[in-house]
């Protein structure tokens, strides 16, 4: 099977072409005259924001005045962020973990009752965390997600992340894999050093990377790369990836043929939607060839577009990097007679790097995401409002995502090697759009583009990143030790939880325009709607 045959043109896993189940609950509904209707799934939300909200549920048929609906829905959710594991196929004896912090911390002084266990630090496997914490009170409360036309609030519990006191597999019988697919992310070799130091933790001593991604899984010429804490040590102090990455042209079955003759294990893949869409399908396969095999994802995506998690390793970074081309914008912009600064940054679906940096520098006066339609030109369009700016402030600075405005370019069916299709660059449209709008209206305008994609994927991962990235690769390895396959780890909530891969890429996490953060952004701007 081509891996990249199954996507969708968002470059999302097409649950259908996978066996896996479209969720149950997860369209979007809108309110419309006091009354609900379904609507197809839209990740482009260009209804007024106020009578738009977004409800959990897809499934039409769910009786609200069932007394029990709420149960019924708990337990649905239950089933499908249930984790699969090891032993839902092999019948396996778990042994006592070898992963102990029992002589690094103080004593326990709360007597000699004291549960050996609780110095060890381990994660009961029972132990949950909230997936939603707030409770709207209306449907169309800032950034309301309901299920049930009074927006009820319904507890959904995912797993908590961590170290199990019991595993399922012997450390030094373990050969562990890592590869690296998609394109850079700061924090690649972070997450890679962890993971090669957490499994020697466990007393893992076969630790190999996969070079330049699946890639590495079926070409002959690319041999593994044997890792060690002392390959790894400084590896965190450069950007990319030891391994280095790719992108396309793999097959599920050569994969696992490869995974089988080489005695890999459990396998830590980090990747972005395609990778992880490539993992679940490795994990099947896995399944079904009965090879006890342990795949376990770690979300690598720049544009923070992975469903459920507060953010994704590499964004800090990428938002913190984002401000200096901003403010190099600001600086020409500002230097200039009617200067005009244009900066395109990262976000092919998703506008969260776009709307943090301009968030975050103060410098941006119009910011442009792929989830919010604007005009460019017309009375209300952004030319006209750039002419305003000019006018009463002599320069302006634009920020846009590289998948906003798409509508403005000419369709193509390109695509790269994994199959995602190859945007139109709305970064040179608007800068070419803006000299012939004022060259038209005779006013003089500098125009200066910034495109700084590679400048900023190419960072190390900054404090706040390199710490995201040690959580998640410790946890990775703790999840397959727990005996735990076809799973991912995020932060939900400030907490570190499994999810199960299809539940986290049936569609690209969105900016959502009714959420308090674009309301911020706005506010910051000052930017009127463009419509
Ligand atoms: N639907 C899919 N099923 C199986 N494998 C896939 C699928 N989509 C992509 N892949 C494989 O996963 C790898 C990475 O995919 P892709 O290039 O889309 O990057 P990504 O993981 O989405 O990360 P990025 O955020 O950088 O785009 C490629 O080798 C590709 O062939
Ligand atoms: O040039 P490459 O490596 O194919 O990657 C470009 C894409 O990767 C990303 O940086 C991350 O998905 C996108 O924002 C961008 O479109
Ligand atoms: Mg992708």
């Amino acid at each position: 099977m081509a891996l990249v045959s199954s996507i969708n043109s968002a470059g999302f896993l097409n649950p259908g072409q996978h066996n896996l189940p479209l969720n149950k609950y997860n369209s979007l509904y809108s309110l419309d005259n006091s009354r609900f209707r379904t609507s197809k799934r839209h990740t482009r939300a260009k209804t007024s924001s106020l009578t738009l909200f977004r409800a959990a549920i897809a499934n039409p048929e769910i009786d609200f005045s069932d007394p029990h609906w709420k149960q019924n829905y708990q337990k649905d959710f239950e089933r499908r962020f249930s984790l699969p594991h090891l032993r839902d196929v092999f019948n396996l004896k778990p042994i006592q973990s070898t992963f102990s912090l029992k002589n690094r911390g103080p004593q326990f002084v709360d007597g000699a009752s004291a549960p050996q266990e609780r110095k060890n630090g381990y994660v009961n496997e029972d132990d949950r965390a909230l997936l939603k914490v707030i409770r709207f009170a209306s449907p169309t409360s800032a950034g309301a997600e309901c299920i049930d036309p009074d927006c009820s609030f319904v507890e959904q519990w995912v797993h908590r992340a961590g170290p199990r006191k019991h595993i399922y597999f012997e450390p030094e019988k373990v050969k562990a894999g890592i590869v690296t697919c998609g394109g850079l992310c700061p924090g690649l070799n972070d997450v890679i050093r962890q993971i090669v130091l957490t499994l020697e933790v466990y007393g893992v001593k076969k630790i190999v990377g996969i070079p330049y991604g699946y890639r590495g899984f079926f070409d002959e010429g690319l041999p593994e790369v044997p890792l060690s804490r002392q390959v790894v040590q400084n590896i965190n102090l450069a950007g990319g990836s030891l391994l280095g990455v790719s992108r396309g042209g793999a097959s599920v079955s050569d994969i696992v043929n490869s995974i089988k003759a080489s005695g890999i294990d459990m396998l830590f893949v980090l990747g972005g939607n395609g990778t992880h869409a490539g993992a679940n399908a490795i994990h099947n396969e896995c399944q079904k060839r009965k090879m006890k095999v342990s795949v376990v994802c770690v979300p690598k995506t720049i544009d923070n577009d992975i469903l459920l998690m507060d953010k994704t390793f590499g964004f800090d970074t990428a938002v913190e990097e984002a401000q200096r081309a901003i403010n190099s914008a600001y600086i020409e912009a500002r230097s200039a007679y009617h200067g005009i600064g244009v900066v395109k940054l990262m976000g092919r679906s998703s506008g969260f790097i776009a709307m943090h940096a301009s968030l975050s520098s103060g410098q941006i006066d119009v910011c442009l995401i792929p989830e919010v339609h604007f005009n460019l030109d017309g009375s209300y369009g952004v030319l006209r409002h750039l002419e305003h700016l000019i006018q009463i402030k002599g320069y302006a600075v634009v920020c846009v995502a590289e998948g906003a405005g798409q509508n403005f370019l000419r369709k193509s069916d390109a695509k790269d090697a994994s199959g995602n299709a190859v945007l139109g660059d709305i970064g040179v449209h608007i800068q070419q759009q803006i000299k012939s709008h004022f060259k038209q209206i005779g006013v003089p305008a500098d125009v200066k583009y910034i495109d700084p994609t590679y400048m900023i994927r190419a960072c190390r991962a900054n404090a706040s990143d390199a710490i995201l990235c040690t959580v998640l690769g410790q946890n990775a390895v703790h999840g397959a030790f727990a005996g735990y396959s076809g799973i991912t780890v995020g932060i939900c909530n400030t907490h570190y939880v499994y999810l199960p891969i299809p539940e986290v890429i049936t569609s690209p996490r969105c900016v959502d325009p009714n959420s308090r953060m674009w309301h911020r952004c706005l506010t910051s701007t000052g930017q009127p709607d463009f419509l």
